[in-house]
């Protein structure tokens, strides 16, 4: 199938590129920089994309939210279906995407790691299991990255206070006289070097302390759950889907 890659010159982007084609299908991969091969395709114009969308079977995002809410709503007009990897979006960008998705179906996931699916479904078990205990998020990325904190990091949260059945207040770090208050979930961003992305939670009272963590090794990871999801969404019904729903589980 015909699968157009949005952010094809970047790390993530790339390696979804090379996913795609690795996999057999025709790679079209696009940005706005167009200049040279991605996985021995010529790399072509962001401007064009409606006119490369006619053709193809799917769309795959990795690239900054004002882009990713552009070229999502070049997809649904085309009628294509999107798969948006893309984290960080407002309110408004997140609107933009269920607009679109009125007319396609749309699958964001802010992580496609397999593994992260997992720590999900612990987080929700090791919530309810042990209530009031203090909980703190840490999470490592590459220093190259733009929001924080990351995608994932907000999917983790959220389950939380889906399992917790309440809104936990989020403390961006601590300074000075800044004792933790009841009711908190620290939440802890480190940017160095080249960790492709690392999340942790810690839950502690009662004299014991369980540390939940999932590491990606390789961007391969994502890439890989990416073309999942985009050899599995062409055909749906338009509305919003999760990665949960293509590897038969959980949610985002
Ligand atoms: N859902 C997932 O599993 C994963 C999501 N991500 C997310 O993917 C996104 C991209 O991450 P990276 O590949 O590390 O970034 P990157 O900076 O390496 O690549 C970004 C790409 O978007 C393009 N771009 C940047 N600004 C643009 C603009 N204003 N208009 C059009 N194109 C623009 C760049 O040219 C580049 O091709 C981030 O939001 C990141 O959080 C990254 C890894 C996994
Ligand atoms: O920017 C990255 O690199 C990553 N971004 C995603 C996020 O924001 O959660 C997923 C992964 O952690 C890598």
């Amino acid at each position: 199938m015909r699968v157009v890659v949005t952010g094809a010159t970047g790390r993530t982007g790339g390696e979804v590129a090379r996913e795609v084609a690795g996999r057999g299908h025709e790679l079209v991969p696009v940005s706005r920089e167009p200049a040279g091969t991605v996985a021995g395709a010529d790399l072509r114009p962001a401007e064009d994309l409606p006119a490369l969308l006619a053709d193809a079977a799917v769309l795959v995002d990795f690239t900054v939210p004002v882009a990713s809410v552009d070229y999502v709503g070049h997809a649904a007009e085309a009628g294509v279906p999107a798969v948006v990897g893309t984290t960080g979006f407002d309110s408004g960008g997140m609107s933009a995407l269920d607009d679109a998705a009125e007319s396609v179906p749309l699958l964001k996931a802010s992580n496609f790691a397999r593994g992260v699916q997992a720590l999900l479904n612990v987080v929700r078990e090791a919530a309810t299991a042990l209530p009031g205990y203090d909980v703190e998020l840490t999470e490592t990325h590459h220093n190259g990255k733009r929001d924080a904190p990351s995608g994932t990091a907000t999917t983790l949260l959220d389950a939380l206070d889906d399992a917790r059945e309440e809104s936990l207040d989020r403390t961006h770090g601590r300074e000075g006289e800044d004792p933790r208050e009841p009711g908190q979930v620290g939440v802890h961003v480190r940017r160095a070097g080249n960790v492709r992305g690392e999340h942790e939670l810690m839950f502690a009272d009662n004299d014991e302390v369980l540390t939940l963590t999932h590491r990606a090794e390789s961007r391969g990871v994502f890439a890989a759950g990416a073309v999942d999801a985009a050899e599995w969404l062409p055909g749906r019904a338009p509305g919003r889907y999760e990665f949960g729903d293509v590897i038969g589980d959980g949610d985002d």
